[in-house]
């Protein structure tokens, strides 16, 4: 067997399992991609919201990366929450050490249940420092009209960000996501010369707690085995597509999503 496929999330917890670090290794694993993690902040938050959370020490995020870089390097590499300025900052500045590639991004800035998971202030840090190191940046709505300054509610409008986030901001490609927008579930994906749109039905669920983190998870996993990056982005795009379709029905509020159900349908088994 030749070398196994890693792949590195660097970001938050979640204790209920369903966002953050956990839903990114869970994606990891279903796509046979070996995961690895740095975590930023310890989130105490379930299906119903955050309660509080803690961010790790500065020398404890670096000495993570350093522990992961210096044993097994990772083939592909996610963000997701990174919480402050200084967290951004040290992340931009290893990831330049280190050489990464294939750097996927997933700019959290406030979870579904309304709590901010980013700084105001670090927005622009976001942008400035690690916007042009991205392989591909995966924006929902909010997070667009945010980077881009940008009001957001059509096709139109998600394609000139898309563009802006390309040509302006330094992203090598870009999918805006349209989760937000209530007719079908249609993304827009950008490489700076190609615009794509990604369909799939819009499912009428409140399941839908970790959906951003596992789409750019998929990603990411798809890039650590050297898939391309527009087919990575619909292998993913058919991930999340079948892990909100068959809900699994856990906890009081936004359940999260199956992350049995690709290998299910790929398989042809029912693990749940
Ligand atoms: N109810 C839904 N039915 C089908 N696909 C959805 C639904 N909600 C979100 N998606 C898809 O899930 C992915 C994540 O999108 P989104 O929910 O916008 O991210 P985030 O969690 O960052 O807000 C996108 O591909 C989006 O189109
Ligand atoms: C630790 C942590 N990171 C990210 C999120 C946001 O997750 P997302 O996939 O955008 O979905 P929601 O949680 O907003 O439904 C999070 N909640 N926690």
């Amino acid at each position: 067997m030749g070398q196994v496929p890693r792949a590195l999330t660097i970001a938050g917890t979640d204790p209920s399992g369903g966002a953050g670090i956990h839903a990114d290794l869970k994606t990891f694993q279903e796509l046979c991609v070996y995961g690895m993690s740095v975590i930023t902040a310890v989130v105490s938050q379930n299906t119903l919201g955050v309660k509080t959370f803690l961010d790790m020490p500065l020398e404890l995020i670096e000495s993570q990366m350093d522990a992961v870089y210096e044993d097994i390097r990772p083939n592909a590499v996610k963000t997701g929450m990174l919480s402050q300025s200084d967290v951004i900052r040290l992340v931009a500045q290893k990831m330049k050490a280190y050489n990464v590639d294939n750097y996927v991004m997933d700019p959290v800035m406030v979870a579904k249940s309304g709590d901010a998971l980013l700084a105001e202030t670090a927005k622009k840090e976001l942008v400035n420092e690690l916007l042009p190191l991205t392989t591909i940046v995966t924006p929902n709505l909010p997070e667009a009209e945010e980077i881009t300054g940008r009001t957001i509610q059509n096709v139109q409008q998600m394609k000139d960000a898309a563009k802006q986030i390309v040509d302006e901001f330094g992203a090598t490609a870009v999918v805006v996501k349209g989760g937000h927008l209530d007719d079908e579930a249609r993304d827009i994906y950008y490489d700076g010369s190609v615009f794509d749109e990604l369909v799939a039905s819009r499912y009428d669920t409140k399941h839908t707690h970790g959906t951003g983190c596992t789409f750019s998870a998929a990603i990411t996993a798809e890039l650590a085995k050297g898939t391309p990056l527009r087919q990575a982005v619909e292998t993913a795009k058919t991930y999340i597509t079948e892990a909100i379709k068959h809900p699994i029905h856990l906890g009081r509020g936004h359940g999260p999503v199956n992350h049995w159900a690709y290998r299910n349908r790929q398989e042809g088994l029912s693990r749940a």
